[in-house]
């Protein structure tokens, strides 16, 4: 499977945040969506999420040589703001959400279960969400994106307000879940990117690009992706 973008355009008034982006990303890999403040990463995930309208351009699934549109259920978007129904209880949020789409999950999980992959306490569970911290929001945001097991899971710099050790264990998280489907990744912390990511993409003048790694060691790599970045025209 292969989820390609082809001459996608969005400007805002005079300014072109993405200029005829052509891309193709690629199953099975996690892509670290890099780029200076205001580059247009998060313009970029609500066009692809169809939260705005994009000015031009498409972008499709292909798969076996076939194309077709992508579906609101081929993705997972997870918002680097947790939104989540704060008068509900972390339990009746998550059994709310697997009623609404169990009959189209493979192997549903039990509720407890997907708390357990998540790693929210028993105690937690029962709890109304707007007790619990950001960190366990931004868990149950990426619980909920990732239970429906979407083709495509774009997350906008979700580990930034977790602590080590949950962001180690999303981070595990990830990688276990990035077989079969696209995960694109937005994040400013660098060592994050090239710990997670098998691809590195610079968001840059409105384009995307891959920063080759090629044979460079990972201080040559950062190094190189600093200063592609700072070619960028953005402050
Ligand atoms: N609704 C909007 N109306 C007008 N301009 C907007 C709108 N949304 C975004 N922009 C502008 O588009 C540009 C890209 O913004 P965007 O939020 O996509 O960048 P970003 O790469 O996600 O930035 P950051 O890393 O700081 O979160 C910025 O100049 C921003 O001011």
């Amino acid at each position: 499977m292969e989820f390609v973008i082809e001459h996608l355009s969005k400007r805002f008034e005079q300014k072109e945040v993405l200029k005829d982006i052509d891309f193709t990303f690629q199953e099975g890999k996690i892509y670290g969506l890099l780029g200076r403040n205001g580059a247009g990463k998060t313009t970029l995930f609500n066009c692809l999420n169809r939260d705005i309208k994009a000015d031009s351009g498409t972008f499709f699934l292909e798969e076996h040589g076939t194309r077709r549109d992508v579906a609101a259920e081929d993705i997972g978007y997870v918002l680097s703001t947790p939104t989540v129904p704060e008068f509900l209880t972390g339990r009746e949020f998550l059994k709310f959400f697997l009623d609404i789409n169990e009959s189209a999950m493979q192997n549903p999980k039990t509720l407890d279960e997907y708390f357990d992959m998540v790693s929210i306490a028993p105690e937690d569970r029962d709890k109304l969400l707007k007790d619990y911290s950001h960190g366990m929001k931004n868990k149950m945001q990426m619980l909920i994106n990732i239970m429906a097991q979407p083709k495509i899971l774009l997350l906008d710099e979700p580990l930034t307000s977790l602590d080590v050790v949950v962001a180690e264990e999303m981070k595990q998280l990830l990688r276990s879940l990035k077989a079969g489907r696209i995960t694109i990744f937005s994040t400013h912390i660098m060592d994050l990117a090239l710990d997670l990511c098998d691809e590195i993409v610079l968001l840059s003048h409105g384009e995307l690009e891959v920063v080759e790694k090629s044979n460079l060691d990972n201080q040559e790599f950062k190094e190189k992706i600093i200063a592609a970045l700072k070619e960028g025209a953005y402050a």
